[in-house]
């Protein structure tokens, strides 16, 4: 079996190409795909032998995407559009990962995949837009969506926390942002089992919750990171509002994750498990 991937060197392509196994994967970096020339995306799409397609490329700097929206509105929407458009002409499944930015975080219930939107931020704005693109494209698709990734690359808030918790005594963190934090490796893993089932005949498209349990603050995340590197820093949990920042986060990140097992058997990880691996590769 063989998964074309848009993007190579961030969190998820890089989980992608580790937990392959047995599944040959390929990814495309920006100098073979730049979702800025939908050209190469398109001819890409039209060359390949794949039997599924993966997207995890994505403008993913959320408060630089408030004042950047053009770009990101093109990498996390149109070029979106033009894959799923491209993928569905040929009759390839594509798999595309979205967020939890895409709510409006009010209330403490878990999200369902079918629960109306409503995305503070331009980041979470476009990601909406890229997953009715895909939804309009009429091929067979599906959408997870995942929060809080962490992965021993790339930018993310355990790095975060491992080089401000080294050099500080006391570090004021978020405590009223509640959601899971989700490994890169275990999306991989959960995006193989999915392109599995699609590349051995699934017509069923959807969009579907994958995050890590329990479910946490960013105070108590950023407690198990420095508890299991060792690391002694005083945490100040503050509410949101002590903490401005140019885009607004959603309070309510909890996503439901139930689709996702009932469909693909799929179960929430445990991601204080997931952390002790990084945490290792990081120290
Ligand atoms: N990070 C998170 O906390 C979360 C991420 N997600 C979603 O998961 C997916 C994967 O995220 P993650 O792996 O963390 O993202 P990263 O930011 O680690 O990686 C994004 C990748 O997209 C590539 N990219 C950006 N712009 C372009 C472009 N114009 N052309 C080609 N490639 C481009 C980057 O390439 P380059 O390396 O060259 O810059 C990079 O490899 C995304 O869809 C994201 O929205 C969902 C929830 C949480
Ligand atoms: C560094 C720092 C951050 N924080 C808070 C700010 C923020 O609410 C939270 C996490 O910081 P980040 O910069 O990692 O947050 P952010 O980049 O918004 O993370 C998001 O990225 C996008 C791509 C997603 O899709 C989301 O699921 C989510 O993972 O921690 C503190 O409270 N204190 C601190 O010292
Ligand atoms: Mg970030």
């Amino acid at each position: 079996m063989r998964v074309l991937v848009f993007g190579e060197n961030g969190q998820v392509a890089t989980s992608l190409r580790k937990r392959a196994g047995d599944i040959d994967v390929i990814c495309l970096g920006r100098d073979q795909a730049d979702l800025g020339a939908p050209d190469m995306l398109r001819a890409a799409i039209e060359a390949t032998d794949a039997d599924v397609i993966i997207n995890a490329a994505a403008y993913t700097a959320v408060d630089k995407a408030e004042t950047d929206s053009d770009q990101a509105e093109q990498v996390n929407h149109l070029a979106v559009g033009t894959m799923a458009r491209a993928a569905a002409k040929r009759g390839i499944p594509f798999l595309h990962i979205s967020t939890d930015y895409v709510f409006p975080g009010d209330g403490d219930q878990p999200w369902q995949p079918d629960d109306e939107t409503g995305a503070l931020g331009v980041y979470g704005a476009t990601k909406r837009r890229g997953e009715e693109a895909i939804e309009m494209a009429g091929g067979v698709y599906a959408v997870l969506r995942t929060s809080w990734v962490v992965s021993s690359t790339g930018n993310n808030f355990v790095k975060t926390m491992l080089r401000l918790g080294a050099d500080r005594d006391v570090l004021t963190i978020i405590d009223d942002q509640t959601g899971g934090p989700t490994a890169a490796d275990d999306i991989a893993d959960a995006l193989l089992t999915m392109a599995r089932a699609y590349a051995d005949g699934r017509k069923d498209s959807g969009i579907y919750h994958f995050s890590g349990a329990p479910d946490c603050t960013w105070a108590g995340f950023a407690a198990e990171i420095f508890d299991q590197a060792g690391i002694t820093c005083e945490i100040t949990p503050i509410p949101t509002t002590d903490y401005p920042t140019p885009a607004a986060r959603p309070l309510n990140s909890r996503l439901d994750c139930s689709t996702l097992e009932t469909d693909f058997g799929i179960k929430r990880p445990d991601w204080r498990k997931s952390l002790v691996t990084i945490v290792k590769d990081l120290t």
